[in-house]
């Protein structure tokens, strides 16, 4: 991994960091391999690993019963009727099981904690739809660092692009120079990038099937434990 850029994480002073919860907070791997079995089992089509799930995760569900369907019908897309039948069985199965295949990562509760106690503002912005990302953060007892939560439908348009970034700065009330973006994908560092904030990635989560190392960002941390020593006491 590079050296971290720590001129754009120290200064200037961070107000505030918007966290990303897919393969950051929680490892929902498991919960997806469930939910997306029992669907495509109700369709009578072929099951998925959970290896090849962890490199369509991170653009939202409806990406996600795309990028399945079209594997498993061995890349015919999925017209309107089999789609929408899908994602009804999805959303059924996913809300089903929710939380129960997806542990917290370690460093976590550390690390948010230690955000906090440096008097960041907090936000959770995720691509996941907020029916399922609302109670999975109650479910894991996080919840509670966050002034603000968003899903994949709360704007117009979703994590690459900057404006969910860009509207969640204005919840915060901080300026993106000021705000801190922390993800585990080239999703995460592009939205920050072309929203201007400094973005740090975690070296474990989900990145298209891509190693992280290689996505341009400010810094790289095993754990969000780490992120209070990157940030410094200045
Ligand atoms: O559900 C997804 O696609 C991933 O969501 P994330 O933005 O929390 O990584
Ligand atoms: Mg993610």
């Amino acid at each position: 991994m590079h050296s971290p850029n720590l001129a754009a994480l120290r200064r200037p002073r961070l107000e505030a960091a918007i966290v990303d919860l897919d393969g950051t907070m929680v490892d929902t791997l498991g919960d997806f391999e469930v939910a997306l079995n029992r669907m495509l089992r109700e369709l009578a089509l072929p099951a998925i690993t959970r290896d090849v799930i962890g490199t369509m995760v991170g653009k939202g569900s409806e990406h996600l019963i795309r990028s399945v369907l079209r594997r498993v019908r061995e890349e015919r897309d999925a017209d309107g009727a089999l789609f929408d039948q899908a994602w009804q069985r999805y959303v059924h199965h996913y809300l089903a099981i929710n939380g129960q295949h997806a542990p917290i990562y370690a460093g976590v509760v550390e690390g948010l904690a230690a955000l906090r106690a440096r008097g960041l503002r907090l936000a959770c912005l995720t691509n996941k739809p907020i029916a399922f990302a609302r109670p999975l953060l109650a479910a894991k007892g996080l919840d509670g660092y966050f002034e603000h939560l968003f899903g994949g439908e709360a704007f117009e348009r979703k994590k690459p692009d900057p404006l969910p970034l860009l509207k969640t700065c204005e919840a915060l009330g901080s300026a993106p120079a000021r705000t801190l973006m922390v993800g585990d994908s080239s999703n995460d560092a592009q939205a920050a990038r072309a929203a201007g904030c400094p973005v740090v990635l975690v070296s474990y989560g989900y990145n298209h099937g891509h190693p992280v190392c290689e996505v341009d960002a400010d810094g790289f941390v095993d754990s969000l434990a780490e992120l209070d020593g990157l940030l410094g006491s200045g």
